[in-house]
């Protein structure tokens, strides 16, 4: 069998280094990332040319603008990279005839809800960040119908920067670390991302099935507050040797930030599982994986 061609967006990054590792051993998967230097998605006009020119079979949109709070103050590049490249990259796959699978987030939401998010639920970004991409999933859904969007949460991997290094940074100089305890939501490893989007994209290219496509809530199982996700991480780290601290729980008002976050960004992840049958791990045992990885130690 002829391997499928996956185009990457992004060259760098938490999503795209777990990808990277977890097609390693794929004969039936060539990867083809696109992103800087090469090329820059803010650069609108180059996108569809640059992706055309690669005939890709499916294409898996990652790159982002990422920065939240820089996000604020910078709204108008975080648009083009979140928002308008993504109308890009729908046409570009709507004249190849591929499917794209496009990574979202929690961050639509206002975070008021009582209980977790269903893809139903109204959006409603509370900053920079979260508007670039919900224009982004709206911008993909208008160019092509032949599309996958899965929202993800909270993602931490032993690659490019995220909160679980963060935090061990911290605990290295640090006794105590005050952390947020009136945000809650789920943590999701990359590599459980990188697997789930390989699964996705294989069942896109499978089938044209209508019901496996439209938008999905994919996050790690299990909620958390960042807190909580703190005192996780030190407790493996320090039984692996590694660095900890004690956490601090504090209110968002204690901790200032550019950006505000929602409150509750919880995710339901039931038609996910329901439609494609993918369900990912517990966020406390891909938080095991990583922080092992990342302290490297063995447990004592
Ligand atoms: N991180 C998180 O907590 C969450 C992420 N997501 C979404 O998941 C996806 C992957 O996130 P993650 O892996 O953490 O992201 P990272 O920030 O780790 O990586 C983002 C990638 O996008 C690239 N990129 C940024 N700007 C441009 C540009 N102008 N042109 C080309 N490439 C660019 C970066 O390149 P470079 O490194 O060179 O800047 C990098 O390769 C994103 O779509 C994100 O919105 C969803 C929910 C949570
Ligand atoms: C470093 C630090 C952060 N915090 C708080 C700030 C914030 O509310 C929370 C997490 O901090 P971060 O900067 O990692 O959060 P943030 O960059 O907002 O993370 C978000 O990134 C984008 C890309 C997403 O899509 C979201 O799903 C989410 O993962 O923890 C503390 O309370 N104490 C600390 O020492
Ligand atoms: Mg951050």
């Amino acid at each position: 069998m002829m391997a499928h061609r996956y185009l990457v967006t992004g060259t760098e990054g938490q999503v795209v280094g777990a990808l990277l590792e977890k097609a390693a051993g794929r004969d039936d998967i060539e990867i083809v990332l696109i992103g800087l230097p090469e090329l820059d998605l803010s650069d609108t006009t180059k996108i569809a040319p640059a992706i055309e020119a690669l005939k890709p079979d499916v294409i898996l949109s990652v790159a982002a603008y990422t920065a939240v709070d820089a996000a604020e103050t910078d709204e108008a590049l975080a648009l083009a990279i979140n928002g308008t490249a993504l109308g890009e990259i729908g046409r570009a796959a709507a004249r190849l005839g591929v499917p794209v699978v496009h990574l979202s987030t929690d961050y639509v939401f206002d975070g008021e809800k009582p209980a977790p998010y269903v893809e139903t639920d109204p959006t409603g970004p509370v900053g920079a960040y979260g508007r670039t991409k919900l224009a982004g999933e709206l911008a993909l859904a208008a160019a092509t119908p032949d599309h996958a969007i899965l929202r993800t949460a909270w993602v931490y991997s032993p690659f490019g920067k995220n909160f679980v290094k963060t935090m061990l940074r911290l605990a290295e100089t640090r006794d105590r670390v005050g952390v947020v305890a009136d945000q809650i939501g789920n943590p999701t490893s990359a590599l459980d991302i990188a697997e789930a989007m390989l699964v996705v994209a294989g069942n896109l290219l499978a089938a044209p099935d209508p019901t496996l496509r439209g938008l999905f809530h994919m996050t790690g199982t299990g909620e958390a507050a960042w807190a909580d996700f703190a005192a996780e991480i030190f407790r493996v780290s320090a039984a692996c040797g590694g660095p900890s601290a004690e956490v601090e729980r504090i209110p968002t008002s204690a901790y200032p930030t550019p950006a505000r976050r929602p409150t509750n960004s919880r995710l339901d992840c039931g038609k996910l599982e329901r439609v494609h049958g993918v369900r990912l791990p517990a966020w406390t045992e891909s938080t095991e994986v990583v922080v092992r990885r990342l302290v490297g130690g063995q447990p004592a």
